[in-house]
Formats: C-alpha cells, structure tokens, sequence
C-alpha cells in the first residue's frame, strides 16, 4: 500500500454559524420582550449614545438600533458632534440614568481622545451598565462566588457560542490571546468561572505560538489579521475568532474585507470547532447587548413591581 493510499485526512472543522446561532436568542429575546410586557405593562428600554462619525461606530450604533426595534425593546438615541465636551456627555448620562423608561445605557466606543473614556463609563449607573464595563461589574466578574449585574457582550458572547455549539470547557485548558479590558480580560475570567484552565497570552508573551497550540479552546482577540497560522492550533480544538481587521480588497465596493485574527482557511482543516469572520462572534455582540437590556428591565420591573 503506498503511503498516499494510508494517509488520513484530518477532517475539516465543524463552522459556528454566529449569525444563526444570534438569529434563535433573537427569537428567544423578542418572546422574554412579550412577557415582561404582558406581565408588567412596560417593555426594556436601550439608550445608545454615538459621539462622533467614525465609520464603524456609526454604522454599529445603527445596527443597535434597528436591532431593538426589530425586538419591540424601546430605542433612545443620542448622537453628539465629535467636539462635545467631557460635562456634555456626562450629563447625558446622568439624564439617562435617571430615566426610568431606560434600562440599559451604552455609550459607542472608542471616544475622541479628548474625553476621559473611564469617567464616562464609570458615570453609568451600575444597573444600567449593560456593557458590563462598570469596575463593579468586571471586579464581581473577576472574584470567586460573585456575579455581576452585566457581562460585558462580545465575551458572553463567546461562552454562548461554545456553549450553544456543545463544546465541553471544564477541566480544558484555553488559551486567551489578547488581555483587553473590552475582550480578552472579561474572557479569560468568564473561562475560568467554567473551570477552565486559563492562560492569557499577549504581545510582550515569549512564543505565543507553543501556549497557542497546547489549547483545547482558543480565544483570539488581539487585534492582528491572521497572526494565528493553521500550525498554532491543537487538532481538535475550539477556536473563537473575536478579531474584525479591514484589508484591503479592490474587488469589494467598499474597498476592504474583514479578516480575523485567525487565517481561517489554514485553521479550519486542524480545528474541532471554530468562528469565521464575519458571521461569527460580531453577530453575536449586539445580540447579547440586548440580552442584558432584557435582564436589566426585568430587575428594574420587578423591584417595582416589589415596592408597591
Ligand atoms: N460600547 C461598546 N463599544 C464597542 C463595543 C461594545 O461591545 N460596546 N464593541 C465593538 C464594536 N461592536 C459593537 O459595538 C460590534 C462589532 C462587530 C459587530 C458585528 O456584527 N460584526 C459583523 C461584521 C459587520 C460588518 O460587516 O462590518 C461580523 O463580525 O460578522 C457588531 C458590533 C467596539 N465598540
């Protein structure tokens, strides 16, 4: 028998569909949307604050948007020139905090440098923060024995992809690449509130390649087009591809393409499991922003419905 007749193809990863996967809790949301709304009279209200027109900011605020009125959840919005003042926007905020119709606050990131983005996130009432980037939210993320209010959305919405896809994550060792306050931190606490076995790797890791490839799950949120070969994943593994980094592409009217942090093509043939982009864990972060929205309102409905 000739060695090509015995060589066994490793077979091609199983693709998490993020779109379908966002599209069935859609569903789900729309129906928890109906029942609070029968139940109390009132429905979740989302407050979207957009500085600037930066590209993708606005063109994500508008998905936000349409997402909840797709919903029946109640859209605020608030677009503010890109030159508005540190106090204007905090003020907003504060109106915002105030208005009992709005469950869930969320202002676009990133800000104009001239705003202190920390002073504005940490303005947002902790009941509202449903981008889970509050410091008493991700402080009770990080401990044993303490949940927070909200999960920040792009990292709840890896777990629901594993989870949702079947893969097992207690007793696995995962892999974190990237260490930002938005993804890679949140992520790597939320593995290990699943009893994984956490390693966060980042730019100033020696031989990221070599922690990479001992990943039974792989998160990749570092930002960097394909930094991620088909040789860094362990066959078998479950990899999340969390990166969305324009290249350029003269065929596309847009005159870009996104890629991941991943070279897809090389990882799918090693990977049990893995995310493309798109269509992978982008869909699934405004998906889980209005998840949290519908948790906040239900707290907010209940307690009042508590004190009367
Ligand atoms: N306040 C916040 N700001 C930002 C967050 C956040 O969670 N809260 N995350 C990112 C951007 N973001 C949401 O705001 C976001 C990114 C990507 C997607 C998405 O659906 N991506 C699609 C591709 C869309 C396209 O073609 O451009 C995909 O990956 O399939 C949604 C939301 C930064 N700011």
């Amino acid at each position: 028998m000739s060695a090509a007749s015995t060589q066994v193809d490793s077979p091609s990863a199983q693709i998490i569909d993020g779109k379908a996967i966002a599209d069935r809790i859609r569903k789900e949301i729309a129906t928890e949307v109906k029942a609070l709304q029968e139940k109390y009279g009132k429905v979740p209200g989302l407050a979207v604050v957009l500085v600037g027109t930066k590209g993708d900011s606005a063109t994500y605020v508008r998905m936000k948007r349409k997402a909840c009125a797709d919903l029946g959840i109640q859209s605020f919005s608030t677009d503010l020139p890109g030159d508005v003042s540190e106090e204007d926007l905090l003020k907003v905020v504060a109106d915002y905090n105030a208005n009992e119709e709005v469950h869930g606050i969320l202002v676009q990131l990133p800000l104009p440098k001239h705003i202190d983005e920390q002073r504005i996130l940490d303005a947002i009432s902790l009941e509202k923060d449903v981008d889970g980037f509050h410091p008493a939210n991700i402080g009770a993320l990080a401990m044993r024995g303490r949940t927070p209010l909200f999960t920040s959305c792009t990292p709840k919405g890896c777990l629901e992809l594993l989870k949702r896809s079947g893969v097992a994550i207690s007793g696995k060792r995962a892999v974190v690449l990237g260490r930002s306050n938005i993804v890679g931190m949140p992520v790597a606490h939320l593995l290990q509130g699943e009893d994984a076995t956490v390693t966060v790797v980042h730019s100033r890791t020696p031989d990221a390649q070599a922690i990479c490839a001992e990943a039974d799950i792989l998160v990749a949120a570092i930002g960097r087009a394909e930094m991620v070969r088909g040789d860094w994943i362990k066959p078998g593994a479950a990899v999340i591809d969390v990166g969305t980094n324009p290249v350029p592409d003269a065929s596309k009217k847009s005159g870009y393409r996104l890629v991941g942090d991943v070279a897809f093509s090389e990882a799918k043939e090693r990977a049990g499991f893995i995310t493309p982009v798109p269509g992978g864990v982008g869909p699934m972060t405004i998906t889980m922003l209005l998840s949290n929205t519908v948790d906040g309102a239900r707290r907010a409905f209940e307690k009042a419905a508590a004190a009367q």
